[in-house]
C-alpha cells in the first residue's frame, strides 16, 4: 500500500519517517498554510532522504505553472499535487511543461458523490487521485474526515490516496470499509503544524503492519 506522509518541514524527520516505511513525502508549497516550505528546504529534505525509495510530492493551489515547475526542479520533487480548483485545462498545460517522469495528482475535497463524478474527468489529465475531506475555510490538513460511505463504489481506473483526518487510531477501519489503494495523512501524525510525532507515525506504520492488507500489499 502506498503511504504518504503530508507536511514534512525538517531534514531528520523527513529521513526518520522513509526509515519507518512511508512510501511518499509530502511538502506544502501553499503559502497561507503553517507547513509551508520553500523550494530550497525541499531540496535540504530532499538531499537528507538520497537514496531511499521513497517518492517527494509537492501540493500546490492557486499557483502559477513556471511556479510549479521552478520548484519541482530545484527541490527535486516527483510528484506535484494540485490541491485548489485546478481545471482539466491547467493539468493539461502542466502535463506539457513537466518532465515525462513526473507524477501528477489531483486532490478532491469531497462533500457529495457529484465530486466524485467530477474527479473522473481528470482521469485523461492526472496519473492519480487524492480524495480529501472538504472544509470551507482550509484547503487542507484539516484533520476532518470525509464521509466514507460515499466512497462505496468509487473505483476509477487510476490510482488513487484517501486522505482526510486519517490517524493511527482510525487507519483500520477507514482500510477495512474503503479499501483505498493508497493513504495520506498529515495532522493525524503532528505534534503541531509542520512538527512530526515520530511516535505516532511508528504507532500508525505498526498498526497498518497488523492489517493484513498493508502486508498483502507490500509483499
Ligand atoms: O496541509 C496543509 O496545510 C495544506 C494546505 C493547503 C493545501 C493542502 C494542504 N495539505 C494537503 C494534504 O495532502 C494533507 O495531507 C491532506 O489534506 C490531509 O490532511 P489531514 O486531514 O490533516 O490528514
Amino acid at each position: 500500500m502506498r503511504v504518504k506522509i503530508c507536511g514534512i518541514t525538517k531534514p531528520e524527520q523527513g529521513v526518520a519517517i522513509a526509515d519507518l516505511g512511508a512510501t511518499a513525502l509530502g511538502f506544502i508549497c501553499v503559502p497561507t498554510s503553517p507547513r509551508y516550505v520553500t523550494d530550497l528546504q525541499i531540496q535540504q529534505v530532499v538531499q537528507a532522504i538520497e537514496g531511499m525509495p521513497v517518492d517527494r510530492i509537492g501540493v500546490f493551489a492557486h499557483t502559477t505553472i513556471e511556479l510549479i515547475c521552478q520548484t519541482v526542479k530545484v527541490g527535486g520533487l516527483t510528484g506535484v499535487q494540485l490541491h485548489g480548483g485546478e481545471s482539466l485545462e491547467f493539468c493539461d498545460r502542466l502535463r506539457q511543461g513537466l518532465p515525462e517522469a513526473v507524477e501528477i495528482l489531483k486532490a478532491i475535497r469531497v462533500k457529495t458523490t457529484t465530486d466524485l463524478d467530477q474527479a473522473k474527468d481528470y482521469l485523461p489529465v492526472v496519473d492519480t487521485l487524492l480524495l480529501d475531506a472538504y472544509h470551507p475555510g482550509l484547503l487542507g490538513g484539516t484533520g476532518h474526515t470525509l464521509d466514507w460511505n460515499l466512497l462505496q463504489q468509487f473505483n476509477p481506473s487510476c490510482p488513487w490516496l484517501l486522505a482526510g483526518g486519517l490517524t493511527p487510531e482510525n487507519i483500520q477501519e477507514a482500510i477495512a470499509q474503503v479499501k483505498p489503494p493508497g493513504i495520506d495523512l498529515s495532522s493525524g501524525v503532528e505534534r503541531s503544524p509542520g512538527d512530526k510525532d515520530l511516535a505516532r507515525v511508528a504507532e500508525l506504520f505498526s498498526n497498518l503492519k497488523r492489517s493484513g492488507s498493508y502486508l498483502s500489499h507490500c509483499a
